[in-house]
């Protein structure tokens, strides 16, 4: 008896352990999860006339079986089953299924068959792929699956939840809103994106989805920032004559952009409320120093600031930049990773308690487990996509007060920006610091890896240093990877002995990749081959070029994030895409990377490639990301969203019944991750 959307997806007909486990990497694990796992796209098995099929494109055919179905084999596991369809204009094709011999039994001569399969133009034949029965529905859903995990079980599966639980889908948005706007209810709308009937519907039931999501991510940013506006901040008093000694002993100028972030934060500051501050600036714009400077600011205030970045290896680095830049602190900064031994962490758990340890920076996970602070006036977060409303909250708590700066790699237009971080204020770098040039990108074939040699050889004969970056395939695949990441290392040691190469992995231990990192940083190694370990925020500015193999594999936002790892510097860049991208759209994706050099536009691409539901693709857009809506291409829904909170959030006492809990239930879901 289905009893709550909360009932585990093994009570469901055909799931067993096996499939619990595989559905678990998907992140389905209840009965809700599953019937909120939609499809990215559908196979649209629409029957069509021949002539206005393009060659390869899918699609069904209708026909009469005019030859009767021979299936030939070739070895004992490959087989060929083909026959004659005459289509309803009387055109004669062939129709090939390969190693589905059974399916011999679903046709015979002189049966009235729809084929679903890849026209391939040149043969006149139809790939079959499916022979499709009269209840077939013409829209079939594909759903991002994982190994062991059949299509059609997810299919099966979610049709079963529906007709068992149906029932019990709670309606997400307020009555009166879903009149205003036209929008069906929660439960039809799962209903017409799973089992379409119509165009109409689906577009309709897409429609509901997407508004139900912003409506209740803005729920839960504007109750957050309703709950916090009347915060009373920590109020930072530095001493602003002593910021500008630290200032002026940076070994660079700040650019306008710069200084004008810096003097925003210092504001927020010193004002009585509590900085909820987004800093946003293209790759390699120079976020870093700004953000070290509120560091510094908060610091000479009197109170504790702590950096919270994703990766060890970032940590690592901003900890001993930090140290290079601003001396007088180092005995006071903390670096909190895990590589660590238990002794030192507890001596600097203990010195983050007493007060004595001022700078802290380290991992999000450990900064937000482990750590109580004397007195934290300050956190800033690097990455902003990565870190829930949920944890933040939970630091807030912690800390009230508290001030807090996020950086973003990926800058959004102040309109869209009101939407996605309501309440937060915004500062923006526009321009890269001076004499940067701009980065040459060129997408290089295998075959021309030799010509590609050569460019090497000229960069390490002017000092400077590589990244050669490979893609990790599939997280099955580790061993694979570390193969690949040999191979390349041996290749170019024959190459180039008279230079060290170091390589760079997940498999590596932390500390032996904490090495390697640093050989590099310190040009003992001259070049890393590596995997996209240093995609993020990765700082050697004497490292010019970017050498990226089997690029096609790589989002958009991912390449353009590795290709900002060099041009860091004065010295002219380069990075080279190797690849053989075998579609149009393949192709299409990596001149996008030729011809643009702007993060945003790049991540907008991005977003639009990936379908609705390709939520791990899209998290990967650079931009903050929804589980089924685009913030750009849904940007309408989204303000719509954010004004109906407003109203609701300021009329609710005015509401029915029925509409309040609707929007209590809101709080107590699960918070979206920005
Ligand atoms: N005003 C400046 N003049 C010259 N160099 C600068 C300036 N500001 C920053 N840099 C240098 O530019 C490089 C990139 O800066 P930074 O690491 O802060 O970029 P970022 O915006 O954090 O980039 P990413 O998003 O890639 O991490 C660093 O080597 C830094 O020292």
């Amino acid at each position: 008896m289905p009893t709550t959307l909360n009932d585990s997806i093994a009570v469901l007909k055909g799931i067993g352990p096996k499939s619990v486990q595989a559905f678990a990497q998907l992140g389905v694990v209840t009965i809700a999860d599953l019937l909120y796992h939609l499809p990215f796209r559908f196979n649209d098995i629409q029957e069509r006339p021949l002539a206005s099929i393009l060659d390869q494109e899918k699609v069904t055919l209708k026909g009469r079986v005019i030859t009767p179905p021979v299936v030939s084999y070739f070895g004992r596991r490959r087989s060929r089953l083909s026959f004659r369809l005459e289509l309803e204009d009387h055109q004669v094709i062939q129709v090939v299924f390969f190693n589905q011999p059974y399916l011999n039994k679903q046709v015979a001569l002189n049966d009235e068959k729809s084929i679903y399969g890849k026209w391939d133009q040149t043969r006149q034949t139809l790939m079959g792929m499916k022979v499709l029965k009269e209840t077939d529905n013409i829209f079939q859903p594909v759903y991002s699956a994982t190994k062991g995990l059949r299509q059609s079980l997810i299919v099966q599966a979610i049709s079963q939840a529906l007709a068992e639980y149906g029932p019990l889908i709670p309606e997400a948005v307020p009555s009166f809103l879903n009149e205003r706007h036209q929008l069906m209810s929660s439960r039809a709308a799962l209903q017409g994106i799973h089992q379409p009937q119509s165009y109409k519907q689906y577009e309709a039931a897409r429609r509901k989805i997407i508004y139900q999501e912003f409506f209740d991510y803005q729920w839960q940013l504007q109750t957050a920032s309703f709950n916090h506006r009347q915060d009373k901040g920590l109020q930072v008093h530095y001493d602003v004559e002593v910021l500008k000694v630290f200032i002026k002993e940076l070994p660079f100028e700040l650019t306008s952009d710069q200084k004008k972030a810096v003097n925003e934060i210092c504001l927020d500051l010193l004002a009585p409320y509590a900085m909820r501050r987004m800093l946003q600036g293209d790759v390699g714009s120079g976020k870093t120093i700004v953000a070290f400077l509120a560091m510094v600011a908060g610091v000479i205030g009197g109170y504790q600031v702590a950096l919270m970045v994703p990766t060890e290896i970032l940590a690592k680095q901003h900890y001993q930049n930090f140290c290079n830049l601003f001396p007088d602190l180092e005995d006071q900064t903390g670096l909190l990773i895990s590589q660590i031994s238990s002794k030192e962490k507890n001596e600097l758990q203990l010195g983050i308690k007493k007060g004595f340890h001022q700078v802290i920076i380290g991992t999000h996970a450990l900064i937000q487990d482990a750590v109580s602070f004397h007195k934290l006036g300050l956190l800033v977060i690097d990455e902003q996509h990565r870190f829930g409303v949920d944890q933040r909250q939970l630091l807030l708590d912690q800390n009230p007060g508290l001030n807090i700066l996020q950086m973003t790699a990926t800058p959004i237009p102040r309109s869209l920006a009101l939407s996605i971080y309501g309440d937060m204020s915004v500062s923006t770098i526009q321009s890269l610091p001076s004499g940067r040039q701009p980065i040459q990108t060129r997408l290089v074939s295998e075959k021309q890896v030799d010509k590609l040699y050569l460019h090497m050889q000229e960069i390490l004969a002017k000092e400077q240093q590589i990244y050669y970056v490979l893609p990790i395939i599939d997280q099955s695949e580790h061993l694979d990877q570390v193969e690949n990441v040999l191979n390349v290392k041996a290749k170019l040691d024959q190459v180039f002995p008279d230079y060290q190469i170091e390589i760079l992995h997940g498999q590596m231990a932390k500390d032996q990749q904490a090495r390697a990192m640093a050989a590099f940083k310190a040009n003992e190694a001259q070049v890393l081959v590596a995997t996209t370990m240093v995609e993020v925020g990765v700082d050697v500015p004497n490292a010019t070029m970017m050498i990226i193999q089997s690029a096609e594999r790589f989002g958009l936002a991912q390449l353009h994030q590795l290709r900002g790892r060099v041009g860091r510097g004065n010295q002219p860049s380069f990075c080279y895409l190797i690849g053989n991208p075998t579609t149009e759209q393949g192709k299409a994706r990596l001149k996008i990377m030729v011809d643009e050099s702007n993060g945003f536009q790049i991540s907008k691409a991005d977003l639009k490639i990936r379908g609705m539901g390709d939520v791990l693709g899209r998290q990967q857009s650079g931009l903050p990301t929804f589980k089924y809506a685009n913030i750009i291409e849904d940007s309408d829904s989204l303000n719509q969203a954010r004004q109906d909170v407003a109203w609701c959030l300021q009329h609710y006492q005015d509401l029915n019944q029925n509409d309040r809990e609707i929007l209590n239930s809101l709080n107590q879901k699960s918070r979206i991750e920005l």
